[in-house]
């Protein structure tokens, strides 16, 4: 049965919805383990920044509810929690939403150490104490996307006068939805809630080569819930700006985010640049949708991001359901087919950093960041300067 949902999560038990399968199959993975998870997250079964935080963290706390844990004093038991969380870390290195979980979940169970406790009663004060912290990433999740649905669709309905008679469309690129977090989604919870408003023109999304994010998964959330929408090739952006920006109204283009940083600079999924730069071209407002767990205090500058570089048959090869002959789509049969010379060298950034002065808006749960005066970002209206996790 299709369903948008990607974590189905309950105590001891982590089932997650094989988004390459997607959108012709449905089918769940048991993730037991930090190996499970890890396994899950690198070959993109899971993905989307907040999707990869609460399943790493929740993969976790199923291992350690089901007895995983052979430690028999609180220190073991901390180092034993710390080394797993370091091992899920590597899975994928751009998002840092996973290294914020982990910096939270560490400071849970050290936390939760207390002294002249007797084993095993410390290690069950640790070990509950980090499961409580994992569910809690899971829950905050769907309340933060909610809020960054209407917060961001209320600054865009400031910055046009939007109203049900005079509606907005919008861009958007890669998947942001809920298949990409817990549910609702950042960057596409903006889009659902400007048409729950009544606010919506029309969603056009992008393809997102070399991944397809957007046409394998974006596409079938807007059909899913019956968002009027249509799907672009992605080196399609210039021409739908310049020929159909007035006519249809559109009016910013919609993104989520990996890693934004102290200055603004975000790095989000490959591409997400060179639609900043057409939009601020097209006088099209550039808004990137970043729950707080999205932001990195400790980095500078775009500059300090690690960009993960994937494997040459994300780009030579794609795999899809069959089509027969009569065009029907076989879903019960899959195929992967060559696109290109096998044999011709490539480069596969799986993101890109766009500059802050591309950017308008920075949408978080706690509500809009905007630039003052001095065209800077101060993410101290949503983060206190010392916040740390
Ligand atoms: C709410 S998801 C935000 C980003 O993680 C998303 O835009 C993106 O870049 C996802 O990349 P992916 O490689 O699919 O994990």
């Amino acid at each position: 049965m299709a369903t948008l949902q990607a974590i189905k999560y309950s105590r001891g038990k982590l089932l997650v919805l094989d988004q390459l399968r997607l959108p012709h199959e449905h089918h769940y993975d048991e993730v037991s383990t930090a190996e499970d998870a890890f396994d899950c997250i690198r070959s993109m079964r899971v993905r989307g920044a907040p999707a990869i935080a609460i399943v790493a963290a929740l993969a976790h706390a199923v291992e350690l509810y089901n007895g995983d844990c052979k430690a028999t004093t609180p220190e073991e038991t901390i180092a034993y929690i710390e080394s797993r969380l370091e091992f899920l870390k590597e899975s994928r290195p751009t998002a840092v939403d996973l290294s914020n979980a982990i910096s939270l979940l560490t400071l849970a169970a050290r936390a939760s150490k207390r002294e002249g406790l007797a084993h095993p009663a410390a290690k069950d004060a640790i070990l509950n104490s980090y499961i409580e912290a994992a569910e809690t990433i899971l829950a905050k999740d769907l309340e933060n996307n909610t809020l960054i649905g209407s917060f961001g669709a209320a600054w865009l309905q400031q910055q046009y006068g939007a109203t049900p008679s005079r509606q907005l469309s919008v861009l958007t690129h890669c998947n942001t939805g809920s298949l990409a977090t817990s549910g609702h989604g950042t960057a596409l919870g903006i889009i659902r809630t400007l048409h729950a408003q009544s606010l919506l023109r029309h969603a056009y999304c992008t393809e997102t080569r070399p991944y397809n994010q957007g046409s394998r998964l974006t596409s079938f959330e807007l059909v899913f819930e019956n968002i009027p929408a249509t799907l672009i090739a992605d080196s399609m952006a210039g021409a739908l700006f310049a020929q159909h920006r007035a006519r249809m109204n559109i009016g910013a283009v919609v993104v989520g985010a990996d890693r934004v940083v102290r200055n603004g600079d975000t790095a989000n999924k490959i591409g997400t640049y060179a639609l900043a730069v057409l939009a601020r071209h097209h006088g099209i407002k550039f808004v990137v949708a970043a729950p707080t767990t999205s932001i990195d205090l400790d980095t500078e500058t775009g500059a300090g991001i690690r960009i993960e570089e994937r494997r040459a048959e994300e780009l030579t090869q794609i795999s899809g359901a069959v089509v027969a002959a009569d065009g029907t789509v076989d879903t019960t049969r899959t195929a992967k087919v060559a696109i290109a010379d096998q044999r011709i060298a490539v480069w596969n950034p799986a993101f890109d950093v766009t500059p802050y002065d591309l950017i308008d808006a920075i949408v978080t749960e706690r509500g809009a960041v905007v630039k003052g005066p001095d065209g800077k970002f101060d993410f101290s209206l949503v983060l206190p300067e010392r916040w740390r996790w």
